[in-house]
């Protein structure tokens, strides 16, 4: 299994509502995935300030004691201010410069890090237990935002470790979460290898993401880069992929991993499961649909 949700708000007014409303499409989809789970929220006002850099981090060994002190570091190495939080064990940095500097900077404080995503206007949380458990301890539910996706994971290619939940967020705004299997993911990873790319993890949808990431890098859109998924990738997949003004479906060609899309003229929505979406405000009046196989769905900002 593994259960994926989404939500792209078109109209403003429900911007104070994202973290609500996609905490509880992640809570639905809890018994599709109790192992780990993970969120990307665009344009939440204090995680990622408008006009900053954002940098999410994993596995630096920074508690709230030491919080104060981890900032300055990155602060002192960057040269400018750094603004530091700690969302229970995601370190996140903003300040004002491009991510990739950020990034690149952290990195230096924080070698041994898992970044679970960066960019102008994301945060990426992620962890191991029970998603409704982690969307509690985030403190999701006050989230703000235009965009958030989330994934509740039952591993089936990786061990079950920060490194292995999902979304992958490996690209400037960009994220990828999965239900399924890759098949030849060994095959493209060395391939990508072979250019140059890097994994921090065995997870098959890391190979995924860093396959999009690649593609989106060369200067392919988001579509197109979901055609060449298909083109290239063995396997089941339900995938959802967002980056900073998009937002993407696509399904293998059995089209075995379920998935539902739901759109009206405040938000499109996507869910492994109906009842992930069923809360939402205006639903019933909703085009709802399933997405045919090997046909790529896309929004706009
Ligand atoms: N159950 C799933 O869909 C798992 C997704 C992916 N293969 C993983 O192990 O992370």
């Amino acid at each position: 299994m593994c259960g994926i949700v989404g939500l792209h708000l078109r109209n403003p007014e429900l911007h104070p509502r994202l973290g609500e409303l996609l905490g509880q499409m992640l809570g639905e989809m809890q018994d599709r995935g109790a192992d780990s789970a993970g969120i990307a929220i665009y344009g939440d006002p204090t995680w990622s300030p408008a006009g900053q850099g954002c940098v999410s981090l994993l596995e630096t060994g920074v508690g709230a004691a030491e919080l104060d002190a981890a900032t300055a570091a990155v602060g002192a190495a960057l040269g400018s201010e750094v603004a530091g939080r700690l969302v229970d064990d995601t370190l996140v940095l903003s300040a004002e410069v491009d991510s990739e500097i950020l990034l690149a900077t952290a990195i230096t404080v924080y070698p041994d890090a898992l970044v679970a995503g960066f960019g102008a206007d994301l945060t990426v949380l992620k962890g191991v237990g029970a998603p409704r458990d982690l969307v509690q301890a985030w403190g999701l539910s006050n989230a703000s935002g235009w965009q958030g996706v989330g994934h509740t994971r039952m591993a089936t290619e990786s061990a079950v470790t920060p490194s292995g939940a999902h979304p992958f967020a490996v690209g400037p705004e960009q994220c990828l979460v999965h239900n399924g299997s890759f098949s030849n993911h060994a095959t493209i990873r060395r391939e990508l290898r072979a250019v140059g790319v890097e994994f921090d993890s065995e997870n098959d949808t890391e190979v995924g993401a860093r396959f999009v990431a690649h593609q989106l890098a060369q200067g392919k859109d988001v579509e197109t880069a979901l055609k060449e998924v298909c083109a290239t990738f063995d396997g089941f997949y339900t995938l959802l992929v967002s980056n900073h003004d998009s937002f993407a479906v696509v399904r293998d060609a059995i089209a075995c991993k379920p998935a539902v899309i739901a759109e009206t003229d405040d938000w499109v929505a996507m869910a492994s499961e109906y009842r992930a979406l069923a809360h939402l405000p205006g639903v019933a009046d909703a085009r709802i649909w399933e997405p045919e196989p090997e046909v790529v769905y896309a929004w706009t900002r």
